[in-house]
């Protein structure tokens, strides 16, 4: 499907960048434009893809490119302020060839969490694409400050956006790896999982198994479950022989396996939904879901998809689970990726709910004792006038 990316702050820009790289390395072809938005110069500065004219920065009246410093009160305020800059970025994408919009950002900063829903409520209201957001959760040892940020963004950009694609940093974190290292294998598994999902709607039809090939319009109908969603993937390598030829085609007359393909998507499948996914959930709480194999087209059959999407079917107990191919020419990899959409059960959001919720009564209290204290000082202001 074709996208317009927006990346929002330091980690969606980043995020972004790597997506323009993975869609040319791929061949992919989902990237219809790419746009990075910081309060922080230094931050655009630092992108590699993303070309310099396709890079906006706002809150220059306030913060004069320095960033917000974690407030994403400040990072909301001055999107709105400077929403025209980024319409203006938006006006020179070819929105006539789009299937959607997609805005990335990290949560736990000021910047993203708090410029990221102001922007897709916006382009909500004035275009009819769908407003898709993918939103980075803060490790758990980041600090109060980054949870809290994300707890409160996260409720925002849920309500403003069409769906909401999760990354859950937490959990894709390796101990001993550095911060940047961390981060640069974090990127990579994210726009390998999101990328190799949103290139599969681009495969041209009258392709050899055209039939069964994953359509934009399978992806945005799984999406329009709405709420939060996430992805599993799984893949295997069937690498070539010595005679070149793929690795499922077997005995001396070549013949294509077609039992051993069947079983192998099957069971990665069920790695990809059981395995680690980008935001964990119970699987069962899912509203919607999608099946894609990726490979080989000599490796990619019919039954084996359909098997996946059915054993996903009742994993989920949902009517509503979809399925395709997406054939890669050049790819010595089998894969599945696995978009569970609509899912209720996650743990990590009822965590972040719930910080929510403390740091409302928090704020609560604070105004009302402030407010007593106010009371009390009017009700003595006539003793206290004495003193004076
Ligand atoms: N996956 C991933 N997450 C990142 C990366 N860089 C930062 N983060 C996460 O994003 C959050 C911080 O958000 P940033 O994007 O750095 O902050 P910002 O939106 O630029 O906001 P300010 O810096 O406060 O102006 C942290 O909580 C990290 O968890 C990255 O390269 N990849």
């Amino acid at each position: 499907m074709k996208l317009a990316l927006i990346g929002f702050g330091q980690a969606g820009g980043k995020v972004v960048d790597q997506f323009l790289a993975y869609d040319s390395e791929i061949g992919g072809g989902f990237v219809e434009d790419a746009i990075a938005v910081n309060t922080a110069t230094a931050d655009l500065h630092g992108l590699e893809n993303v070309p310099e004219d396709r890079r906006v920065l706002v809150g220059q009246a306030r913060v004069n490119g320095h960033g917000v410093g974690a407030d994403n009160e400040l990072g909301a305020a001055v999107t709105e302020t400077d929403i025209d800059e980024i319409q203006h970025a938006i006006d020179q994408v070819p929105t006539h060839e789009l299937d959607a919009f997609l805005v990335v950002a990290g949560l736990g900063g000021g910047t993203g969490s708090g410029g990221a829903p102001v922007l897709a409520k916006h382009l909500r209201t004035i275009y009819t694409q769908p407003v898709y957001g993918l939103g980075l959760l803060p490790a758990m040892d980041e600090g109060g400050i980054y949870t809290l940020n994300a707890a409160r963004s996260f409720q925002t950009f849920v309500r403003e956006v069409d769906n909401l694609l999760v990354f859950d940093n937490d959990v894709w974190r390796s101990t001993g790896e550095s911060v940047g290292d961390g981060y640069d294998r974090i990127n990579r598994e994210i726009v390998e999982r999101f990328g190799l999902l949103f290139a599969s709607g681009e495969v041209s039809h009258g392709d050899v198994v055209a039939e069964s090939v994953v359509d934009s319009s399978e992806i945005i109908n799984t999406l329009s479950s709405g709420g939060v969603s996430t992805i599993g993937y799984a893949s295997e390598s069937v690498g070539t022989n010595s005679d070149g030829l793929l690795s499922s085609f077997t005995g001396s007359n070549d013949e294509f396996d077609e039992g051993s393909a069947t079983n192998r998507m099957t069971s990665l499948v069920r790695k990809a939904t059981l395995g680690r996914l980008t935001l964990p959930c119970d699987v069962g709480s899912a509203d919607r879901g999608l099946v894609v194999a990726t490979g080989p087209a000599d490796h990619l059959n019919r039954k084996g998809v359909e098997r996946g999407r059915q054993w996903l079917e009742e994993e989920t107990g949902s009517m509503e689970i979809r399925g395709g191919d997406y054939p890669r020419a050049d790819d010595s990899d089998v894969g599945a990726v696995v978009l569970l959409s609509g899912v209720t059960d996650v743990p990590r959001v009822k965590r972040l709910q719930q910080v929510a919720v403390e740091a409302k009564e928090t704020t609560a209290t604070v105004h009302a004792n402030a407010e007593d204290e106010f009371a009390t000082l009017v009700d003595t202001g006539g003793e206290l006038d004495a003193l004076f």
